[in-house]
Order: C-alpha cells, then sequence, then structure tokens
C-alpha cells in the first residue's frame, strides 16, 4: 500500500482520515471470486465489516450478495443496489419494525437465531400476506481459536439456536406456515487464523444437515458464515489465502445436488484496503516511557482499546532502513481521556517528532464503521487513492 513510502500525496490533507486503496480492493475481490467460482460458491459481503459506499458499490458490481445484521444495513444494501434476492438479514435481536422492513423489501433470506423470533417472524409476515425465507443459524460449539471477545459459535455465546433446542425448532417451524424453511446458517467467530477450525466447522455442518434431513427437511442453503482472517503483521502480504479457505469448504463439507454453499466474508474482503493516516501532535519523552501523542485515537479506530487488538504502524515521514541508534520505543497513543486509548506499548519506530504522519495498517474492517462521536471528535473522513 505504501510500498514507495511516498507520502507528499499526503502532506496537504488534514489528518486524521481513513486511506482506501481501492485498487487493491480490486484485487482482493477478483481473487475472492476467482476462488470461489470453480466451486460455485456463493459470497455474501457482511456489511458489518464497512458499510463505506465506495466500497459497497465495487463489491456490488462483483456479484457478491450482501449479509446484513441491522435494518439499516439491509436499507443500505439496496440503495447501492444489491439484487434483493441476494441480501441476507442475521442478528440476534432483530427488532419488530427491522424484520417488517426487510419483508417489505422482499430480501432472500432471515438467518434466524432463536425459536421466538421464528414464531415472530411468521406472525410478522402472516399479517403481511407474505412468506419469509429462513435459515437457522445453529450455534454449533465450535471453537474458532481466536479472540475471545469474537468468538461467536460456543455454547457460552448468544448467538444461534443451541443443538438441544433443534427438535423444538424443527417442531416450530412445521407449525408456521408463513415460514419457508431453506437452510441452516452457521458463524463461528471472526479473524480466524488456524484453517483446521473450519474442517471442525464442516463436520458440524455435514451432522445438523443430516439431522434435518433425517426429520424430512430439504435443505437448498448451507452457509457457513464468515470469519477468515487477515494478517495484520503483514499488511503487505495484503491479500488472503482465499484457494485455501474455500478448498477446505469442498473437501469438507458434503453438498448434495441442488445445495447451495453460503459464505458471509467480511474481514477479509476489505481489512488490507484501508490505513488510518494520522499526524503526530506531541512527542513526551519520560523517564519510564516516552509518548507519541498522535491525532487519530480510540475514537477513530477502536480495535486496540477494545480488544488489545494489534495494528502495525508506520511513521511515513521517515526514510527506511533506519539507523539502529534511532529507534526508540514508544506508547503510541491518542488523544482520547481514557488510558486504554493506546495503539501500540513499547513500539519500535524511528525517532519521531511532532507533524510526522504515521500510517495505522490494515484499518478496512471494523475500522470507519466503529468510529464513535466520544469527546464530541470530529467525524472522521474517507479519502481515496484516485483522489490524491
Ligand atoms: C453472522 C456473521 N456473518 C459474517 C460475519 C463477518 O465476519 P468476518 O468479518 O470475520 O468475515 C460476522 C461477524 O463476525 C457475523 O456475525
Ligand atoms: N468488530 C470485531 C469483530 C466482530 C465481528 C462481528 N461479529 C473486530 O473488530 O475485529
Amino acid at each position: 500500500m505504501f510500498a514507495d513510502k511516498d507520502i507528499s500525496k499526503f502532506n496537504n490533507i488534514e489528518t486524521p482520515f481513513y486511506y482506501y486503496d481501492t485498487d487493491l480492493l480490486q484485487k482482493t475481490l477478483h481473487t475472492c471470486a476467482d476462488a470461489a467460482a470453480p466451486y460455485q460458491f456463493h459470497i455474501h459481503y457482511a456489511l458489518k465489516a464497512n458499510f463505506n459506499t465506495v466500497l459497497l458499490n465495487q463489491i456490488r458490481e462483483i456479484g457478491f450478495g450482501a449479509d446484513c445484521v441491522s435494518a439499516g444495513e439491509v436499507r443500505r444494501a439496496v440503495e447501492i443496489g444489491f439484487d434483493h434476492k441476494k441480501i441476507v438479514f442475521a442478528g440476534v435481536g432483530k427488532s419488530d419494525k427491522e424484520i417488517n422492513e426487510a419483508l417489505d423489501l422482499d430480501i432472500f433470506c432471515f438467518n434466524v437465531e432463536s425459536i421466538q423470533e421464528l414464531a415472530v417472524l411468521n406472525e410478522l409476515a402472516g399479517k403481511k400476506g407474505k412468506t419469509a425465507q429462513v435459515a437457522i443459524r445453529i450455534n454449533p460449539n465450535v471453537d474458532a481459536h481466536t479472540h475471545h471477545n469474537i468468538t461467536t459459535g460456543l455454547d457460552e455465546n448468544k448467538f444461534g439456536i443451541n443443538s438441544w433446542d433443534l427438535p423444538e425448532c424443527a417442531e416450530t417451524l412445521k407449525a408456521s406456515p408463513n415460514l419457508k424453511f431453506i437452510g441452516i446458517h452457521f458463524h463461528i467467530g471472526s479473524q480466524i487464523t488456524n484453517l483446521d477450525v473450519y474442517k471442525n466447522l464442516c463436520v458440524r455442518v455435514n451432522e445438523f444437515a443430516a439431522w434435518f434431513e433425517d426429520k424430512g427437511f430439504k435443505l437448498k442453503v448451507l452457509n457457513v458464515g464468515g470469519g477468515l482472517g487477515i494478517d495484520y503483521y503483514n499488511p503487505d502480504h495484503q491479500i488472503p489465502d482465499f484457494g485455501s479457505y474455500f478448498k477446505i469448504f469442498n473437501e469438507f463439507l458434503t453438498v448434495k445436488p441442488g445445495q447451495e454453499v453460503h459464505f458471509e466474508l467480511g474481514r477479509a474482503l476489505v481489512g488490507q484496503s484501508a490505513s488510518l493516516i494520522t499526524r503526530v501532535l506531541y512527542v513526551k519523552n519520560g523517564k519510564k516511557k516516552n509518548f507519541v501523542v498522535l491525532d487519530a485515537g480510540m475514537t477513530e479506530l477502536m480495535r486496540p482499546a477494545l480488544y488489545q487488538a494489534y495494528h502495525k504502524i508506520e511513521n511515513l515521514s521517515k526514510q527506511f532502513p533506519v539507523d539502529s541508534s534511532q529507534i526508540v520505543k514508544y506508547d503510541i497513543v491518542g488523544p482520547i481521556c481514557e488510558s486504554t486509548d493506546c495503539f501500540g506499548k513499547e513500539v519500535e519506530q524511528p525517532e519521531s517528532f511532532r507533524g510526522d504522519i504515521f500510517a495505522i495498517r490494515s484499518a478496512g474492517a471494523y475500522g470507519e464503521v466503529m468510529a464513535s462521536k466520544y469527546n464530541l471528535r470530529d467525524a472522521i473522513r474517507s479519502v481515496y487513492n484516485y483522489e490524491i
């Protein structure tokens, strides 16, 4: 993304801002689409990772569908022009208002997360004289081996319907005339880098599919969710290994004729395509610690404060290689009134000065969309590679 370390293009732009590399996004999308094509896998992009309209337009153009988790996301997907027959709506707490809106927009499928939600959806669809297509989100109790806070497929997590509730779920489906049951849905967590985890998921999906088929249900869709991770330590490697990822599902998932396999990728598609560009406001050299104070903080990129997530930090104003005598360890912090407003502790950087431009890399997913107004901060802006 910054191979030439040419920052002259950033010099006259007010910081902080998200810098989006849409060329890299294009490359990533094409790599993913090409890797999925031989298996005829369907990709629904998870808007929660980033609902920036410039990105969404590119994602729609490549032919992916949309995985949404609120009526706002469904509305955004429709506005962008995603085919409504490629829009799915998941979420553990869909309100009646949201369900009604999605019914009106004739989306492809509701990924239902509780038996009570099935009953509500059946009732609301009935009032409109509609039939809602549903997939049941099952909690498969598969460990995603990722950060505890972003694991979603264990018994202790709130997501999906637990296996012991499936008999009641099946009865409810049979007794719901306004629902058409089309498949099963899973999502075990995010930032998954150990691909073996997906083999375990496939085994569970096969078991659950067989269970439903034994009960006389036909499954058209096997939706295995998303979660494929990116390499935060080497953002220059940029494009995730979609080939190995899809190969696992091709090998380990039992797919019957006529069945579709759906994926809901978010981070893997957009994560490497943006950096948070920020300037050094102050450098504080203390006895115990040196601090670089940036003009971006947890209000612009929350992941380090929320999950102690690692993002590579680069001082773009310095030419590399830097003499080792000029390397200093800094705590790299933001301006927010919170001690957790820290992008990295004891980070080795070339000696840095007020005005230096820093890039916080791999910020395309769960970055801009998780920004907040805390401390009444100005809204973060976006800048695109083709503009500068
Ligand atoms: C149901 C569902 N699908 C898809 C995703 C996208 O996940 P990721 O960005 O890790 O691919 C998420 C978020 O974790 C999710 O909750
Ligand atoms: N927001 C998280 C991931 C959660 C994904 C949504 N279920 C992150 O920044 O990594």
